[in-house]
């Protein structure tokens, strides 16, 4: 494939979750395939993103990937997070039923800062490299995100596994759903954005 240097939208994902589930390590992995280990971890503060393309059928994308605070302390501002986002993981530990059951307040929060039609959402169990006899099982995570009509996948920031079949699920699903992001531009036959995700990409940090 070669596809043109043309952009032809840009996505905002957002990643969202309790504290430790292993958001910026989903992140990590994806764009830059590392995992670092948890000495080399810091707990996120405010907000970060990274910036990567997604080539698929001869066209290019270009994702805004946010990665949000866990921890409620450090979770400023939280509105302006979803402004503009078409797609939103919702992560857990599958070695913390705490995590999983937390869930319920990110799908409020979501539904707040978010009418639904307006977002994909997808849940992803991270960390599924763990052995634990706690783990909480795929059905149940299975079953809880058809419950809430989003997408779902296990995945490991670690080993690698799922991770990029998950963002790219997700991409897809935001690419078969024009109505997420295309705005009529009828003289000029491209796709124009949503100007609030490219503006939100100048107020936070590029690295
Ligand atoms: N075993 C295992 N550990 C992981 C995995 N993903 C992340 N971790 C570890 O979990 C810890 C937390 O990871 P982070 O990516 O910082 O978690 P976070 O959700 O971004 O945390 P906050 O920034 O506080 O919201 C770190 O010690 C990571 O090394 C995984 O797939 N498997």
């Amino acid at each position: 494939m070669t596809p043109t240097s043309e952009i032809t939208a840009t996505f905002k994902i957002l990643l969202i979750g309790d504290s430790n589930v292993g958001k910026s390590s989903i992140i990590r992995r994806f764009t830059d395939d590392k995992f670092l280990s948890p000495e080399e971890t810091n707990a996120t503060i405010g907000v970060d993103f990274k910036v990567t393309m997604y080539d698929v059928d001869d066209k290019r994308y270009k994702l805004a990937i946010w990665d949000t605070a866990g921890q409620e302390r450090f979770r400023t501002l939280t509105s302006s997070y979803y402004r503009g986002a078409q797609g939103v993981i919702l992560a857990y530990d599958v070695s913390s039923r705490e995590t999983f059951e937390n869930l319920e307040n990110w799908i409020e929060e979501v539904n707040t800062y978010c009418p639904s039609d307006d977002v994909v959402k997808m849940i992803v169990g991270n960390k599924i490299d763990k052995e634990t006899e706690e783990r909480v099982p795929r059905k149940e995570g299975f079953e809880y995100a058809r419950k809430h009509q989003t997408l779902f996948l296990e995945c490991s920031a670690k080993t690698k596994v799922g991770v990029q079949q998950a963002v790219e699920e997700l991409v897809n699903k935001i690419i078969d759903t024009p109505s997420l992001w295309r705005k009529s531009s009828p003289t000029k036959g491209t796709v124009s954005v949503d100007e609030s995700v490219t503006s939100g990409l100048g107020s936070g940090c590029a690295c």
